[in-house]
Formats: structure tokens, sequence, C-alpha cells
């Protein structure tokens, strides 16, 4: 039961392509999706989530297509910026958002509390979104992407703009949407923020994969005198080639 991406080439338009004949089967628990600007980080959770389609190549869930509803069910994206829909609370958004996803009003609308409720945002359900900060937004957005009991989330930059206690409760969030089964792929640009929690680390360079597998295997990376609180970021940088 994975998402998988076979052989798929992706190409913005009269660009080169930012994937070419990439495949990728995402693994159990937390795998968190590293890079340097433009390495194409954004481009394969948007493909993942079949925001875009490849030119050429599959992306299936559990060998389902990734046109099909039940793809588009299992499977959800919070993307790099959460939109705040003007007029809409925070519990109408992600019931809003369950909806689209196929889930009948009155459902969407139950499960909204809930899931608000996971990510810790319960006393602002009844908040318009554009009152909330950016990290409650965030949250707000982690909410919409897991209302309709996703098995896959991915989640794009989704610590940026958060505080230390924000990022607490998130770690704890993602520990508890891990521990009832659900894959997440989260990409960052802070390489030692969840390095120590996550089960898995993928490595993207140029829009290749450079490195994909344990966290343990990707610290094995770092040089044997480095220090223990640094060796996330010296295996990122000799694997994604950011040390000179
Ligand atoms: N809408 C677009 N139109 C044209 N080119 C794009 C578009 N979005 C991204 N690109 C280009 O595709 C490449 C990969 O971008 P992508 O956003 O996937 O990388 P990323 O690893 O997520 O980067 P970042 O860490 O900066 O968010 C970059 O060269 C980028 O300039």
């Amino acid at each position: 039961m994975t998402l998988e991406l076979s052989a798929c080439t992706f190409a913005y338009r009269r660009q080169p392509p930012v994937l070419r004949d990439f495949s990728y089967q995402l693994p159990n628990g937390l795998t968190v999706l590293l890079g340097p600007n433009g390495a194409g980080k954004s481009t394969l959770l948007r493909l993942a989530a079949s925001v875009t389609r490849p030119r050429s190549g599959t992306v299936t869930y559990d060998g389902t297509p990734a046109a099909s509803q039940a793809f588009r069910r299992a499977v959800a994206l919070m993307p790099q910026t959460v939109t705040a829909m003007r007029g809409l609370t925070a519990r109408e958004q992600v019931a809003y958002s369950g909806w689209l996803k196929g889930m009948s009003r009155r459902d969407a609308w139950e499960q909204a509390a809930e899931a608000l409720d996971r990510v810790g945002l319960t006393e602002h359900a009844g908040t318009r979104t554009t009152k909330l900060s950016g990290g409650q937004l965030r949250r707000a957005g982690v909410a919409a992407a897991l209302v309709h009991r996703a098995e896959v989330l991915l989640l794009d930059e989704p610590t940026a703009g958060m505080d230390p206690h924000q990022r607490r409760v998130f770690r704890d969030l993602l520990q508890q949407v891990t521990e009832a089964g659900v894959r997440v792929l989260l990409s960052t640009h802070d390489v030692s923020d969840l390095a120590e929690e996550a089960d898995h680390v993928t490595v993207l360079r140029r829009g290749s994969l450079v490195y994909t597998g344990t966290t343990g295997g990707f610290f094995a990376h770092a040089p044997e005198d480095t220090a223990p609180g640094r060796r996330a970021e010296a295996a990122y940088s000799r694997l994604a080639g950011e040390d000179g």
C-alpha cells in the first residue's frame, strides 16, 4: 500500500524537464524531503498528489491510478502557501476541503471539528481564517489535508514560519498521525529540524534522487568526526553537494 511514481518526466511550459524518468516509492512512517532551492521538491509533491500530471510515466497509490476518486481520497497535499478563504471560519474552510474530496456535507462538518482538534485549533474553529496567524493557518491547512482521513499526507514546508512552541505541537501531531498508520512526506529547508524524528530521508538534487533510505543511513554520510548535533547538516552537505 504505497504511493509510487514510475518513470515520470515533468516539465513546466517551455522549460527543460524538472524531473526526468523519475521513479520513487514512498516509504512508511515519516519521510523528510530535502534539497536545495529549485531541486524539484514542490514539483515532486504536486505530482505525487496528482495536482499536476507527468508528461510521461505513472503515479499510483496501491495500484490505483492518480486520476481516480479513490486516489484523491487517499492522498492529500498541503501546499507551500495555504490560502485563507475570505469569509470562511477555520471549521468551514476545513469542511469545504473535505467536501471537495467527496465527503458528504454533514460528514465533512463533523470531521472538520475533529481535524481541528488534532492540530490544536479547537478554540479557533469559529475564527475566520483571514484572522489566523501564519502558523495557525498552516495548522488549519494540515487539518484540511487530514479531514477526509487521508492515508498519505504530503506537506510542502509546513514548519516554515512556525515558532518553537508551534514546532513542538506540530512534531506531536506528526507523531500521532504516523502512529495512526498515515505515511507522511514532508519537505523542509531546515535540515536538522525533523531529521531526528524522521524514519526515512529523501534528498533531491537537480531533479535527481541522491539519497532515499533510512535516517540512520542518511546520518552515515556525515564525516566521522562530525559533532552529534551537526550530523544532519553534514550528511546533507555531502549528499546535496553544498560543502563547496
Ligand atoms: N510554475 C512554474 N513555471 C515554471 N517553472 C517553474 C514553476 N514552478 C517551479 N518552476 C521551476 O522548476 C524547478 C523546480 O522547482 P520546485 O519549486 O519544484 O523546487 P523546490 O525544490 O521545491 O524549490 P524551493 O525549495 O525553492 O521551494 C525550478 O527551476 C523552478 O524555477
